[in-house]
């Protein structure tokens, strides 16, 4: 009873939202520890041998075991138009609730996995059928409901203390997601784990980490990619940026988007008969995005927080980009001044890992140096220069001036932009809060991921070795956000993920998986 489990992260875009949309621009995009994970397994030989005597079709069940009512079943068939997924309702009721992100990709990946093995190895591979378990770590939905129930406050300590892979306590359509990218963490899991799992690419696919963009990834990576952006607009019903569905696939990353002609005739009609390969393979030139290296800097800690406010990103980007259209001129000066500081960002925080890797003992006494300064806010304070700090150590706290400096300076053009546009993209709530969060120790910088408005902040904060856990710049903010007033800020327990986008897991090595997996249907 063979048995593939995959998983992939979420996202968090720090900067290059609005602009990530148009190919002559990038964004930021940092993949987070928190992740998606899709566990297919055949069925186990009784059941095979029931349902071959019952001469039953081949049915997938698919499971949200976080969810009520997420259980999903699907039956399988082939003729000349080429393969069929329908769903039907679960035996234990008589209705069944839709899931189109699902359902999709469950069509698309076995009719993509026709072409590639062709329809009799596929139907060899399906056997009777499948099962399907799908889950997302805590932080891709709000846990304060959770946390109330058991009086627990909003901290970082009352989230470990919940179970992983959390009931939510309602259904799919009901849940307060943080804006980690579910859809697409959940949609790049689940295809590259029917890649895996009948396969069309090798176990071994994802081994290698991806961490020089795309001209290190290996074919079946890029596969995946294709597969995954497709499904994705296609259950989206439109062709966004993809940086989601990317950081899910290659990680970390400054990402360039596609042109969407790539997916042209394939978004024309859900149902479509047309070949897929052509079209999703790797070596198909027209999939022309970038994906180049990018990583948070050691000894630093990505914080995130979600906000209880919440804002509709598809009318807060419809406003930008119909402001856009009109004072175009301005706008495109305003988009290349802000599209120059995220790239002198990106390249400033890529340089403190190069600074690490030369001197890391220089590096940490700077990281030290700079989480004991009471007030960071004061670029002179950073820039002081101390007589006691050696030279290639200050070298190294010029270099986190500057991208405090320049942290500041893309929030300042975010918040310029929201002006110009009429859309609250760091809106004066989200202002004061950041405000207060920066102006302590240890913070190098800091705002409102993707498009803004109330949903979330960041920050990247020191972390220093070897001192006291009351002292670090993370606990100061934790208390920040645990008193503030003017907005509901819960924090999100979710770094910057050491591995680098989607990976083969092992199931017993994932905490609570083995247990939602024997649990019964
Ligand atoms: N655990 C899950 N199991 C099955 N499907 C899921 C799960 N989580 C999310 N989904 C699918 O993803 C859809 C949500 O996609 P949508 O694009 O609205 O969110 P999103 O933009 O990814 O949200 P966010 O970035 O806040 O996580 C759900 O309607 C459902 O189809
Ligand atoms: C505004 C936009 O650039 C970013 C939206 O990001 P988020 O979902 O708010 O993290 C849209 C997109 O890139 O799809």
């Amino acid at each position: 009873m063979a048995t593939t489990a995959i998983s992939s992260p979420g996202k968090v875009l720090l900067a290059g939202g609005y602009l990530v949309l148009d190919p002559a621009y990038s964004g930021v995009v940092v993949s987070t520890s928190a992740r998606f994970y899709t566990v297919v397994q055949d069925l186990d030989e009784a059941t095979t041998v029931a349902r071959a005597k019952a001469d039953r079709p081949i049915e997938i069940r698919v499971r949200s075991p976080q969810f009520v009512n997420a259980a999903y079943t699907y039956l399988v068939s082939f003729d000349v138009d080429g393969v069929h997924v329908e769903q039907v309702a679960d035996s234990a009721s008589a209705s069944f609730t839709k899931n189109k992100f699902v359902h999709l990709a469950l069509q698309r990946t076995i009719a993509l996995a026709i072409e590639a093995r062709g329809a009799g190895t596929l139907q060899n591979r399906l056997g009777y059928g499948l099962d399907i378990t799908i889950v997302g770590d805590n932080d891709f939905y709000s846990q304060r409901a959770q946390l109330t129930s058991r009086n627990l406050p909003p901290t970082l300590a009352s989230l470990s203390q919940l179970p992983p892979f959390n009931h939510t306590g309602v259904r799919l359509p009901e849940v307060h997601k943080t804006g980690l990218g579910s859809s697409a963490a959940l949609i790049t899991s689940l295809v590259s784990s029917l890649l895996v799992h009948l396969g069309v690419v090798a176990r071994d696919s994802f081994d290698n980490d991806a961490e020089g963009g795309t001209a290190s990834a290996s074919e079946g990576r890029r596969l995946a990619h294709n597969l995954a952006q497709y499904v994705h607009c296609l259950a989206q019903g439109k062709v966004g940026s993809g940086f989601d569905v990317s950081a899910a696939v290659f990680g970390s990353q400054l990402y360039t988007r596609f042109d969407p002609v790539v997916l042209g005739s394939l978004m024309k009609d859900e149902s479509t008969n047309e070949a897929l390969l052509p079209v999703i393979s790797p070596s198909n030139t027209a999939w022309n995005y970038r994906v180049e290296p990018f990583k948070l800097p050691p000894l630093t800690r990505l914080m995130l927080a979600d906000v209880d406010a919440g804002s509709d990103t598809p009318s807060l980007v419809g406003k930008v980009l119909k402001w856009r259209k009109e004072a175009a001129t301005a706008a495109n000066a305003h988009w290349d001044a802000l599209d120059k500081v995220n790239h002198a960002l990106s390249e400033t925080l890529l340089k403190l890992s190069e600074m690490h890797a030369r001197d890391a003992t220089a590096y940490a006494k700077a990281v030290k140096y700079l989480s004991t300064l009471q007030s960071v806010q004061h670029l002179d304070q950073w820039l002081a220069i101390n007589p006691n700090i050696p030279p290639a150590t200050q070298e190294m706290i010029d270099i986190f001036a500057e991208a405090h400096r320049l942290s500041e300076d893309v929030r300042a053009k975010m918040r310029e932009m929201g002006k110009l546009s009429g859309v609250p993209i760091e809106p004066p709530e989200q202002t004061e809060l950041l405000d207060a969060c920066m102006s302590g120790a240890g913070v190098i910088g800091g705002g409102v991921p993707g498009a803004g408005g109330y949903d979330a902040i960041w920050l990247l904060v020191l972390d220093p070795t070897n001192c006291p856990p009351q002292e670090l710049p993370s606990s100061r903010i934790e208390g920040v956000w645990a008193s503030w007033k003017g907005l509901d800020v819960s924090p999100l327990s979710a770094s910057e993920s050491v591995a680098k986008g989607v990976r083969l897991e092992t199931v017993d090595q994932v905490n609570g998986l083995r247990q939602l997996l024997d649990a019964p249907w």
